[in-house]
C-alpha cells in the first residue's frame, strides 16, 4: 500500500488481528437512488464471505466501492485496520489497494502467453522469482503444460482459472469476484467453483465474492451476507442462515417454502400437519408459518380415500427427491396446498390418503407483515 498515503489506523483489541476488510454504515445513491444503505461487515483475513441476494439488491455496487471503482459516498471502509476511505479522505485508486479482481468477463491478454498473463502484476519482482510464483499457481491449478501456450487455446473454463490465477499472483490481502462463474455451464461452474475455492483457501486469500445462486454461497462461502434492498437482512454461516433464518425473506430466498398464516393461541400456532411452537412471540399474534417442503415427512394410510383426509394431489419425481403435491386438512376441515419433499423415489398414487409428520427444525414462525430491509 502506498505510503505516502495519509491514513489512519484502526485498532482491533478483541482479536489481536484487524480484520481484513471494516466496512462501517456504507450508504449509496445513485441519484435519487438509494441503492445501498447502513452497511456494515467486517472479514477475517482468508475469510471467504459472499454478498447473496435478488437482482438489483446492491451487491455490485458494494463490490466495486471496496475495489474502489466507485467513490464512497458515506460511511467509513479500512483495509488490515487502515481506514482507506471515509469522509474527507482522497479517493485511493484500484490500483492501490493491494486487491485482486476477477469478474464474469475477465479478459486475459490474448497476446500474451498464460504464464505472462498469470505472472503481469508481478512487474516489481525479479524475473526469476516473477517465473516461480507463476508456474506454483498454475501446478496448484493442474494446468502447468498450459504455461507457453495462448489464451484462445484454451477453454471458457481454462481461461477462468487464470483469470483466477493472475488476480491472485500479486497475493492481494482480498480478492473480490463478482459472479465469477456466471459463463459456465453448470458442469463445468462446479468444477472450476471447488478448484477456486480449494485455490483460494490454499494460499489463504480472504475473499468477497457476489453472487445470487444460494447454492453457490453454501458452498462457497465461510459466512454469507444476504442482501436486500440495498441492507443486509442478515449475516451470518450457511448454517445460522438456513437453519435459524431471522427474517422471511431469508427462508424464501433459499428454496421452495409453504407459507401459511394462523394465530398464537397458547404459546402455539395450529396449521394442518399439527402444531407449531411459536417462542417470544405474544398470545394472539397473527403469525407467518413457514414450512420448508423437507419438513413434511409424508407415510401412506391403508384407508379408503376420502377428500376431507389429507391426500396426494400430484407426485412428481425430480431426480434425487420426489415432489408431492398435497391436500391437507387442519382440525376445522380448512384446506391447504401444501408441497412435501421426500427423499428418492416416492410416487404415490392420485388422491391417496396420507399422514404426515412435521420436523419442527425446518419450520419458522414470524409475526405477520414483518417489513423486510431494516426488520
Ligand atoms: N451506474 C448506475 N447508475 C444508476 N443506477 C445504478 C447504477 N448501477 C447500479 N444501479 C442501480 O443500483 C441498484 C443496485 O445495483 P447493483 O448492480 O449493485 O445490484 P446487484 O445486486 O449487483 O444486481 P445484479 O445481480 O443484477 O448485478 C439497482 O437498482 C441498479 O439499477
Amino acid at each position: 500500500m502506498n505510503s505516502q498515503l495519509n491514513l489512519s489506523t484502526v485498532e482491533h483489541p478483541a482479536s489481536g488481528q484487524a480484520p481484513v476488510l471494516a466496512m462501517h454504515n456504507i450508504r449509496h445513491a445513485y441519484g435519487q437512488h438509494v441503492a445501498l444503505e447502513d452497511i456494515s461487515l467486517e472479514m477475517q483475513p482468508g475469510e471467504v464471505v459472499c454478498l447473496l441476494g435478488p437482482s438489483g439488491c446492491g451487491k455490485t455496487t458494494l463490490l466495486r466501492i471496496v475495489a474502489g471503482l466507485e467513490v464512497l459516498q458515506q460511511g467509513s471502509m479500512a483495509f488490515n485496520g487502515t481506514t482507506i476511505s471515509a469522509p474527507g479522505m482522497a479517493h485511493v485508486p484500484p490500483e492501490k489497494r493491494n486487491v485482486g479482481l476477477a469478474f464474469q468477463d475477465s479478459a486475459l491478454f490474448p497476446h500474451l502467453t498464460v504464464l505472462e498473463n498469470i505472472t503481469f502484476g508481478l512487474k516489481s519482482l525479479p524475473g526469476r522469482e516473477r517465473r516461480r510464483r507463476g508456474m506454483e499457481l498454475l501446478e496448484q491449478l493442474g494446468m502447468k503444460q498450459f504455461a507457453s501456450t495462448y489464451p484462445h487455446t484454451l477453454s471458457g473454463g481454462q481461461q477462468q482459472r487464470i483469470a483466477l490465477a493472475r488476480a491472485l499472483a500479486p497475493e492481494p490481502q482480498l480478492m473480490l469476484l463478482d459472479e465469477p462463474f456466471s459463463s459456465l455451464d453448470a458442469r463445468l461452474r462446479d468444477r472450476i467453483r471447488d478448484d477456486t475455492l480449494h485455490l483460494l483457501k490454499k494460499v489463504g486469500a480472504g475473499a468477497l465474492l457476489v453472487t445470487h445462486d444460494p447454492e453457490e454461497a453454501m458452498f462457497m462461502a465461510d459466512r454469507i451476507a444476504l442482501m436486500h434492498e440495498g441492507h443486509i437482512l442478515q449475516m451470518g454461516t450457511p448454517r445460522e442462515l438456513y437453519c435459524a433464518p431471522r427474517h422471511p425473506f431469508v427462508v424464501s430466498f433459499f428454496g421452495d417454502v409453504n407459507d401459511l398464516e394462523g394465530e398464537v393461541k397458547n404459546g402455539a400456532v395450529e396449521t394442518p400437519v399439527g402444531s407449531v411452537t411459536a417462542p417470544g412471540l405474544a398470545e394472539g399474534c397473527r403469525v407467518q408459518v413457514m414450512i420448508r417442503p423437507e419438513a413434511l415427512n409424508v407415510t401412506e394410510l391403508d384407508e379408503p380415500a376420502l377428500h376431507r383426509r389429507s391426500h396426494i394431489i400430484m407426485a412428481k419425481l425430480l431426480g434425487r427427491t420426489s415432489l408431492l403435491h398435497i391436500c391437507a386438512h387442519d382440525t376445522q376441515g380448512h384446506e391447504s396446498h401444501l408441497h412435501a419433499r421426500m427423499p428418492g423415489v416416492f410416487l404415490p398414487a392420485e388422491g391417496q390418503p396420507v399422514s404426515i409428520q412435521l420436523d419442527p427444525s425446518q419450520v419458522f414462525v414470524f409475526p405477520l407483515n414483518l417489513v423486510a430491509a431494516g426488520a
